[in-house]
């Protein structure tokens, strides 16, 4: 049986355009209504990925307090950049985003795909899917899709698609993903947490699904 391996995704963006929620989605298949803003939570999932068993370890961070940003863009071995289709600004900031992945990261190739959220808004759009598609291509063809974490739509697609680019760069070269045969499974990091109080959102910093 092949080694599991354990992978980094960060997801990034601005404040509000639906990281925590898609999240949520694919990790615990629910759906948050209301808008609590994260400062730093951390999920696992295992999923299959062409017949390899993966654990993800997601890093969900914050839209507009910028915590460890360097350490996680360090760690990171791929990156979900999210804006919503309802914000051409939203758009615009992931420009810097991917930058700065870019620098800390050493690498122009990093495992990247964009997300423009809230699909099911259209009545509200506010960014052209072609604007966001080339702006996609402008950035060595990374995979662009429209999401909607309240319909559930295309979620489960982008955290497949991120997984697949790692492993194809983890099989070219010897920096890949953790072999977990040789580690303990443990709680996930995201130490700083703010208080969600009692509603639908876990509080746990770890979810194993
Ligand atoms: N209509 C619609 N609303 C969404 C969607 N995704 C998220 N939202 C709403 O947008 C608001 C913000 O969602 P969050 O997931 O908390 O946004 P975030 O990017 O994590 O925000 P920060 O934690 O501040 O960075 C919430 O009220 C969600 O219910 C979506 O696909 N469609």
């Amino acid at each position: 049986m092949r080694p599991q391996r354990e992978y980094h995704i960060v997801v990034l963006g601005a404040g509000g355009v639906g990281k925590s929620c898609l999240t949520a989605q694919f990790v615990q298949n629910v759906w948050i209504e209301s808008y609590d803003p994260t400062i730093e939570d951390s999920y696992r999932k295992q999923i299959e990925v062409d017949g390899r068993q993966c654990i993800l370890e997601i890093l969900d961070t914050a839209g507009t307090e910028q915590f460890s940003e360097e350490l996680y863009m360090k760690q990171g071995q791929g990156f979900l950049l999210v804006f919503s289709i309802t914000s051409m600004s939203s758009l615009n900031e992931l420009s810097e985003l991917r930058e700065q992945i870019i620098r800390i990261k050493d690498d122009e190739k990093v495992p990247i795909v964009i997300v423009g959220n809230k699909s099911d808004l259209e009545e509200d759009r506010a960014v052209p899917r072609a604007r966001a598609f080339g702006l996609s291509q402008t950035w060595g063809n990374a995979p662009y899709y429209e999401t909607s974490a309240r319909r559930r739509a295309n979620v489960n697609e982008v955290f497949v698609d991120l997984c697949r680019q790692i492993i194809r760069k983890d099989l070219q070269g010897p920096s890949g993903g953790v072999d977990t045969t040789r580690k303990r499974d443990g709680p996930s990091r995201g130490d700083r947490k703010r208080d969600k109080g009692s509603g639908g959102r876990r509080r746990s910093p770890c979810v194993i699904l």
